[in-house]
């Protein structure tokens, strides 16, 4: 019913479930992936009592989940969140990430640096040994942002960095985030040192934030298409395994797909 690459992002989703105690405070992430954590969730609701409360990290996921009945809270209301749950763009040996292709990496650092646990999910082929096969997304204001183009280029030569920095594009205009900003795609093919990137990156004025998230992530989930999941514990090298049988999660995945 699935292809592999959905299957994959239910199985992690389903995964990460495993990680949802009871009247938790969650942080509901963006994406594909994510979409899939907001639909068992829902289902986990209104099946199983599961009792949560939740803020969201972009327009998109708040719309998701309150069209499937779960409440959304701003942030500021909710306070310090137990957990958050998201996808990535790419992930290393470290799990520092590259995130922001859906166009939400402020509004997700926001909500992920509150919460005192991140579970990302995902896929292997998300998985890299350098960061920066990704394109590096990088939230910019609107006012002088040209400028900012330039100075991120600018800040590329000095760190000897071969790159390109691509306007992202919704349609014929760019593309504005939630928070009415533009994003640059910076194209590096590899990331030496992602830490100082992101120093130098967030010192330029017009720089909101970057899609670099370093040393937030507290466990990684990777599904995949033929039901098995890899979970890996931030500080840990072993991945535990969990095989899914995709028969009997049939039902479930034909009930949340609607
Ligand atoms: O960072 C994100 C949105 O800003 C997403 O988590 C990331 O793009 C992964 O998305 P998907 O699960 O659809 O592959």
């Amino acid at each position: 019913m699935l292809n592999a690459a959905e299957t994959g992002k239910f199985i992690s989703a389903k995964r990460a479930l495993e990680f949802v105690q009871p009247d938790m405070k969650l942080g509901l992430g963006t994406g594909s992936t994510a979409a899939w954590l907001v639909k068992l969730l829902a289902d986990a609701k209104s099946n199983n009592g599961l009792q949560f409360s939740a803020a969201a990290t972009s327009s998109v996921t708040t719309q998701l989940a309150e069209s499937l009945g779960i409440k959304i809270h701003a942030l500021d209301d909710i306070g310090q969140l137990d957990l958050a749950i998201d996808g990535a763009d790419e992930f290393d040996p470290d799990l520092n990430l590259i995130k922001g292709g859906g166009g939400a990496l402020l509004q997700e650092k926001i909500v992920e640096t509150a919460a005192d646990q991140l579970v990302i999910i995902t896929d292997a082929s998300k998985q890299v040994q350098h960061l920066g096969a990704f394109d590096l997304p990088v939230e910019v204001v609107k006012f002088g942002w040209q400028t900012t183009q330039r100075l991120i280029a600018d800040v590329l030569k000095t760190a000897d960095v071969d790159g390109q920095t691509i306007t992202r594009r919704g349609g014929d205009n760019p593309f504005v985030t939630d928070e009415g900003h533009f994003i640059l795609d910076l194209r590096l093919k590899k990331i030496g040192n992602p830490a100082a990137l992101a120093t130098a990156l967030t010192s330029i004025a017009g720089v909101v934030e970057t899609g670099l998230f370093l040393d937030m992530t507290t466990a990684i989930v990777v599904g995949d298409g033929n039901g098995l999941a890899r979970v890996q514990h931030k500080g840990s090298a072993d991945w535990t395994e969990q095989q899914y049988d995709l028969d009997a999660e049939a039902a479930l995945i034909k009930r949340v797909m609607g």
